[in-house]
């Protein structure tokens, strides 16, 4: 679908309307409606509101599935009304998108303490009752929602997050004030805008041509192995702290970078995900744990890894007390990653070149002729043959195979 935008370009002296997209139009939309108060003003009267309550969204539940109820703003109104709030609350409310009907979507949390009003937060029981659904915490809610809804709502939590850890400015210590959008927050005393961030963080799954590093912290749920990841620090290029993350956290050195993809994570403070193939060198496949940052990292055949992925009850805790191997959820890039490598385990050419910074670039063939050690045995790989004894490493046996400080 195509429209006539009202934007009109001039060219040779005539004026002339270019015909724009409809996603042409809708980001224009969006702009404006983050840039003008006004506009954005007018956009709540016909807009749809999520509901949020401490940061978990309203859900009501649908057979397998959970579904986010859109409210009007009337509704609203009268909701707040009932709860006896004031209205003003309403501008706490953030922009998230629209519909490509240009209808524009807000989100707005109930439970936190409203920057706009001073009315409390509201009670979560008496509005789940009312709104008749039950705010459920992201985190758990994430995979049982459709992929836009959960994409939708992952910024809409990190930016109510961001609004409410950010109402004062750390220059001047004054309140500062949000636009109608949220896109932004302004100190009115030196004028200086704060803009809603994310942290880059680099995700990378390390092969060694036959085989990938996974690894786990304490904090992940029994059983679930993931990618290696890490913030980038100050300064550094997207390929350095790959190198660094790898090294810091498994002692390894790793070449062949290649860009997959990236991912907004709402957890726990909106990071940007950026997600990466690599290569191990040769002659490194001997993992040093930093049991500092991980709990656990080993190496998975091709196998093991297709087997984990097809795990359908990841947290069924086993006869012996152990937890089976599982990976991250779909929605997770962790698992887009482990996929991608299951699909090709060969690596393909590298787009992120990491030549700059030492590495040599050896090839396929080179780097399969490396000596391995898994579970004391040395076993060796040959050209692109695989001749590594793909020994089912249980969880049990890899985590004390290589856990070395
Ligand atoms: N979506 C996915 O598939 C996926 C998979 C794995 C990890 N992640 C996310 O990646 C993020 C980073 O992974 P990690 O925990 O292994 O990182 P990490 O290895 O850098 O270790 C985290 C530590 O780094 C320090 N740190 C440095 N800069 C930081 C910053 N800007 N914010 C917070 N801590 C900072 C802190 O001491 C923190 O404890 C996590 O938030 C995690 O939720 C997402
Ligand atoms: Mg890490």
């Amino acid at each position: 679908m195509s429209l006539y935008c009202g934007i009109a370009c001039r060219r040779k002296s005539f004026w002339c309307y270019r015909l724009l997209s409809t996603y042409v139009t809708k980001t224009r939309y969006l702009f404006e409606l983050k840039e003008d108060d006004d506009a954005c003003r007018k956009a709540q009267q016909t807009g749809a509101f999520y509901l949020f309550h401490n940061l978990a969204p309203l859900l009501q539940q649908s057979e397998h599935q959970y579904l986010p109820p859109q409210h009007r703003l009337s509704e609203l109104e009268k909701l707040l009304d009932k709860f006896g709030q004031d209205t003003q609350r309403i501008e706490d409310s953030v922009l998230i998108g629209c519909s490509e009907q240009h209808e524009a979507w807000f989100a707005l949390d109930l439970g936190l303490n409203s920057s706009s009003s001073v009315n409390a937060s509201l009670q979560k029981p008496e509005l789940e009752t009312e709104l008749k659904g039950s705010f459920i915490e992201l985190r758990k809610a994430l995979y049982r929602l459709n992929v836009k809804e959960a994409s939708l709502l992952s910024t809409a939590q990190a930016l109510l997050r961001w609004h409410d850890a950010h109402q004062f400015c750390s220059r001047s210590g004054q309140p500062t004030k949000k636009n109608v959008a949220g896109s932004k927050r302004v100190c009115p005393s030196n004028k200086i805008i704060y803009y809603p961030q994310m942290a880059p963080v680099v995700i990378t799954l390390v092969s060694d041509g036959t085989r990938c590093l996974l690894a786990r912290q304490s904090s992940f749920p029994k059983g679930m192995y993931s990618a290696l990841a890490g913030f980038c620090d100050i300064g550094e290029t997207l390929e350095e702290a790959v190198h660094r993350e790898v090294a810091e956290e498994v002692g390894l050195e790793v070449e062949r970078l290649q860009y997959s993809a990236s991912q907004h994570w709402p957890f726990p403070n909106s990071s940007l995900m950026i997600a990466c193939h690599a290569i191990v060198k040769p002659g490194q496949t001997e993992i040093q744990v930093n049991l500092k940052e991980l709990e656990a990292a080993a190496w998975f055949s091709h196998d093991e890894v297709v087997t984990a992925l097809k795990r359908n009850h990841p947290y069924a805790q086993q006869q012996d007390g152990t937890f089976p191997f599982w990976l991250p959820p779909k929605l997770a890039i962790a698992h887009q990653l482990i996929r991608e490598w299951v699909e090709k385990p060969t690596c393909p050419p590298c787009l992120l070149s990491s030549d700059h910074l030492g590495p040599s670039s050896v090839s396929r063939r080179e780097g399969a002729h490396q000596r391995s050690v898994e579970k004391g045995k040395v076993t060796k790989a040959v050209s692109n043959q695989i001749h590594v004894k793909a020994e089912k490493v249980s969880l049990h046996t890899a985590r004390h195979l290589y856990q070395q400080s």
